[in-house]
């Protein structure tokens, strides 16, 4: 469904040129939902836009459902859909987005309607489409937003972190969601998200992208199963100090550190805890919490990018790399909508 091949993506800023995505290769399957994970800056949405025809390459070749980024983008855009993070709102009521984005696929108003009819039926929207999109509920609203990604029944899917800033119980929500369509329809669903109980829960396969390559691909249970052996988590605010003492008294365990906490990497860690809690004691560090666990997710994507994603800021891009506007410059204006909330 999807090939790449040393997708590259350089921009000119002010400060001089930014290259953003270095070489990416991948494939998806059809049917494949694949979680693409990276820290802040990876080079997430600049793949994705890339993908989606709405950012041109720089170097590198890819192709989507069957058709080239770059010389076929109109192919490409018929056949999948992309919900980005801004989410529809405004005061059209929801079911005149849905109506409004069937028609512009080319349905007319009777067609349309019976579409919007459907994809409210497929979401739970019925009860929402006389509301203004501006007075749907965070959760509502990311319904909808699937809803018009789908409305000219994309074989593919894109989603920007689906369900960030979701409450629990939405996120659960929108979770069910895409697996009914994926079991239902088959759709291939290519996802980035922030949160890596979400890839662990809905992902057949996940990327790590970090400084614009691809470090990882493969299932999230091989990815924990890497890291090998159990991981005792240190809290404290004496990082250095426990990383030290931990260096020292357990050579062979790898210290992964995050803020806050050290992640200790050992075959045995049962057996070996007292001899480093007796060590961070001489050593005057003071706890805050111990665990010993078995390796999840989020030790696996610490060793691969030397961070959390749980401590990414959601802010801007650093200064010296802030996005400058470049459109013109490289002829990237999307050329035909592949769903309202992109278009403009
Ligand atoms: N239009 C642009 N002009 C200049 N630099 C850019 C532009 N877009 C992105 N960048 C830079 O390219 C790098 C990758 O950015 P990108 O947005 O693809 O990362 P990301 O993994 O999606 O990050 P996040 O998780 O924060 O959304 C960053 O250093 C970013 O500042």
């Amino acid at each position: 469904m999807i090939t790449a091949q040393g997708l590259t993506r350089v921009f000119r800023t002010r400060s001089g040129p930014v290259e953003a995505v270095s070489g990416v290769d991948l494939t998806v399957e059809d049917g494949e939902v694949v979680g693409f994970l990276g820290p802040n800056g990876a080079g997430k949405t600049t793949t994705v836009r890339m993908l989606c025809t709405l950012l041109k390459p720089t170097s590198g070749t890819a192709t989507v459902a069957g058709h080239d980024v770059v010389r076929q983008r109109a192919e490409v855009r018929r056949r999948i859909g992309y919900v980005g993070q801004s989410g529809s709102g405004g005061e059209h009521r929801a079911g005149d987005e849905l109506r409004t984005q069937a028609m512009l696929q080319g349905l007319d108003r009777a067609a349309a309607t019976a579409r919007a009819a459907e994809l409210a039926e497929q979401f739970d929207l019925g009860e929402l489409l006389e509301r203004p999109c501006s007075k749907l509920s965070g959760g509502q609203r990311r319904r909808l937003d699937l809803a018009l990604g789908l409305v000219h029944r994309p074989g593919l899917l894109f989603l920007d972190e689906p369900t960030a800033g979701l409450d629990p119980q939405a996120r659960a929500n929108l979770w069910d969601h895409l697996r009914t369509l994926r079991a239902e329809q088959g759709t291939t669903i290519f996802l980035t998200t922030h949160y890596l109980d979400e890839a662990d829960a809905l992902c057949d396969r996940i990327l790590v992208i970090d400084g614009g390559r691809i470090v990882a691909s493969d299932t999230s249970d091989a990815l924990k199963n890497q890291i090998g052996g159990d991981v005792i988590i240190l809290e404290s605010d004496q990082i250095g100090d426990i990383t030290a003492v931990a260096t020292r008294v357990l050579p062979d365990c790898r210290p992964d550190s995050t803020v806050g906490s050290v992640h200790l990497h050992c075959a045995d860690a049962q057996r070996r805890l007292p001899e480093l809690l007796r060590a961070l004691h001489e050593a005057g560090v003071e706890l805050t919490s111990i665990a010993v666990k078995r390796p999840t997710l989020e030790d696996a994507f610490l060793r691969l990018t030397g961070r959390s994603l749980r401590e990414e800021g959601r802010g801007a891009a650093p200064a010296e790399q802030a996005p400058q506007p470049d459109q013109a410059a490289t002829g990237d204006a999307p050329a035909e909508p592949i769903h309202s909330e992109v278009a403009s």
